[in-house]
């Protein structure tokens, strides 16, 4: 044989394997992070299988998200992108909720170039200069879609954004087929705010006032009174934008407030995470710390699981 045939031939099988490697999407997109194209099976049963063991005293919330994204995610022929509204008290599980979302789909999360984060008071502070912030959404939100039609926009703090920031995204979340020649139909935004906390607060209290257990609640017992309150509710921006009355959000999604077993829970997982074993009497304790709501009652903590953590850096020297 030739040596220089040899060489060639090691050359094209050198080549055809590195060809095959590159136009083999799923090993290409094994070692780096690629737009979701087609749908995955797994995306949603991990997310179903991380709500049903890290959240906890949501069952109203695992039930819709699950149904929502999983339904989403299937459908090859959605006629609008996915809108979530989620409503509760400070500390029940919102941003955390959005991060396991956006873990299911990207493997990594929140720090995925396809998932996109923004804080009203942060990213947006100024209403003076809603205009310029109205453009740079718009055209942030439109070239990441043209990058990546299954991106993730999770928007924090509705209730602090202006109003007219909130109509700049109204066009992407409506029922259009292509807009300047990009389709937003595959595209999940994900809206959190406190607006409609005191609505959902009343019925878990009258459920408990009732003597009736909080998984009796009923997505109806709430949904209805909870688009009615955060829509009349002239504090929080989302009254007089027109996403609600165009019917854009497609799921509101209520977070009852949390008690005081669910924040011992958190405290228990903080506690393994930081992997030490746990301790029930630091437990007690830490939950005890915390400020708990009605005044009579006492039975809903008034920061959720948040500060937690802070507390157990107390407990344990590191
Ligand atoms: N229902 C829950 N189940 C398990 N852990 C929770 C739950 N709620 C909150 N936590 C824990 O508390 C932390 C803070 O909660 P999170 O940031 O999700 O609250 P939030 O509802 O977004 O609050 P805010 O309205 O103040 O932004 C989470 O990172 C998580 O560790």
């Amino acid at each position: 044989v030739e040596p220089i045939s040899v060489g060639l031939a090691i050359a094209g099988a050198a080549a055809s394997a590195l060809t095959g490697f590159i136009s083999y999407p799923r090993l290409y997109c094994y070692f780096r992070e690629c737009c979701l194209h087609r749908h995955d099976p797994r995306a949603a049963a991990a997310l179903q299988q991380n709500l049903d063991k890290k959240l906890f005293g949501q069952h109203l919330v695992s039930k819709v998200v699950v149904k929502a994204v999983r339904g989403f995610l299937n459908n090859t022929n959605a006629k609008k992108p996915l809108a979530l509204s989620l409503h509760g008290w400070t500390g029940t599980g919102k941003n955390f909720v959005s991060k396991i979302v956006a873990e299911s789909i990207y493997k990594r999360g929140l720090q995925s170039k396809y998932v996109h984060q923004f804080v009203a008071t942060l990213h947006f502070p100024h209403a003076h200069s809603i205009n310029l912030y109205k453009d740079q959404l718009q055209s942030w939100i439109r070239g990441n879609v043209s990058v990546c039609p299954r991106s993730l926009f999770i928007f924090d703090e509705m209730d602090k954004m202006h109003a007219g920031l909130i109509d700049s995204i109204k066009p992407f979340l409506d029922y259009y087929e292509l807009l300047d020649g990009v389709s937003y139909r595959q595209a999940i935004f994900i809206f959190l705010s406190n607006a409609g906390a005191e609505k959902i607060t009343e019925v878990a209290l009258d459920f408990w006032r009732n003597g009736r257990t909080r998984e009796d609640i009923q997505l109806t017992d709430i949904q209805n009174a909870l688009s009615v309150s955060v829509f009349n509710n002239k504090n929080s921006g989302f009254w007089h934008s027109t996403l609600i009355d165009r019917n854009l959000i497609d799921y509101f999604i209520p977070f009852l407030p949390l008690e005081y077993k669910h924040v011992k829970m958190c405290v228990r997982v903080e506690i393994e995470s930081r992997g030490y074993a746990v301790d029930e009497d630091i437990v007690s304790r830490i939950a005890d710390e915390m400020t708990y709501f009605p005044r009579e009652e006492r039975i809903y903590s008034d920061k959720g699981c948040k500060t937690v953590d802070a507390k157990l850096d107390y407990y344990y020297d590191f």
